[in-house]
């Protein structure tokens, strides 16, 4: 059997992203532009033929209502799925809840550039028990130790593992996966495949609501590298719009 078609989807916009928040681990709901993305990536995975055999998505509302808007909209509703903390979004330690504009101006620009996008920088740990700290959330209960922060590195180190033991299997199977997930699961997860460099990775900024198809090959690298945005200049704008967040 072929390899199967990798098909990645950042959740549609959240309220902390039309409000410039450090977002991580907090779990917001879609505005109504991102109930429109998550309608829309479905409607252009139906158009491009691109039909899912199994979800995979991180335990955030956010990822798991764009998943089911775009699956029903595709009439894909009915897939198996599988749930899973380490797709979640980056934790973004201290700075969940903080405005970018505001952290950016407090800190200034090359601070808030190496904790949102160098690799291996965490920004400082939340206190454990604030009001945005997950350390006691019944959701995370038997996952061991919640994370108090996390840079990109720690993203990779939870979620490349996880991938090899499950939706690499699926894929290897011949599946169509669709992973719904957050902008730095994301770039972990992409940043893998493509083989990104820790440097380069900086600048990889990924789109709400837009799929991302990679075909790969028989090890699971990218026949096409970099993937392929189903809207591809959809795609050029969403990423420069989360390139210069933090800029107003
Ligand atoms: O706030 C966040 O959790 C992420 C994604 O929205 O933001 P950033 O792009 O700044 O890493």
């Amino acid at each position: 059997m072929s390899t199967g078609t990798l098909v990645l989807l950042r959740h549609g916009e959240s309220e902390w992203n039309a409000l410039n928040l450090f977002t991580g681990w907090v779990d917001v709901h879609l505005t109504d532009k991102g109930i429109g993305e998550g309608k829309r990536a479905g409607e252009l995975l139906k158009e491009h033929d691109l039909l899912p055999d199994v979800l995979y998505t991180s335990l955030l509302r956010r990822a798991i209502n764009t998943a089911n808007l775009a699956l029903d909209a595709a009439d894909r509703h009915w897939i198996p799925v599988v749930r899973d903390w380490r797709l979640n979004e980056r934790h973004y330690g201290a700075l969940q809840g903080k405005n970018k504009a505001q952290t950016k101006a407090e800190y200034g620009d090359d601070q808030f550039m190496l904790w949102r996008r160098s690799y291996d920088t965490p920004p400082p740990a939340i206190e454990a028990g604030s009001e945005y700290s997950q350390d006691t959330d019944p959701q995370y209960a038997d996952i061991g130790e919640v994370p108090l922060t996390e840079c990109l590195l720690d993203v990779v180190k939870r979620l490349i593992p996880y991938w090899e033991d499950t939706i690499s299997q699926d894929l290897r199977a011949g599946k169509t996966v669709l992973v719904t997930a957050h902008g730095n699961s994301l770039r972990a997860l992409v940043k893998h495949l493509d083989g990104i460099s820790d440097e380069d990775i900086a600048s990889v900024n990924i789109p709400t609501g837009i799929p991302l198809r990679y075909d790969l090959d028989e090890n699971l690298k990218p026949i096409n590298k970099g993937g392929t945005y189903l809207d591809p200049e959809a795609a050029a704008a969403g990423a420069a719009a989360v390139a210069s967040q933090g800029a107003k």
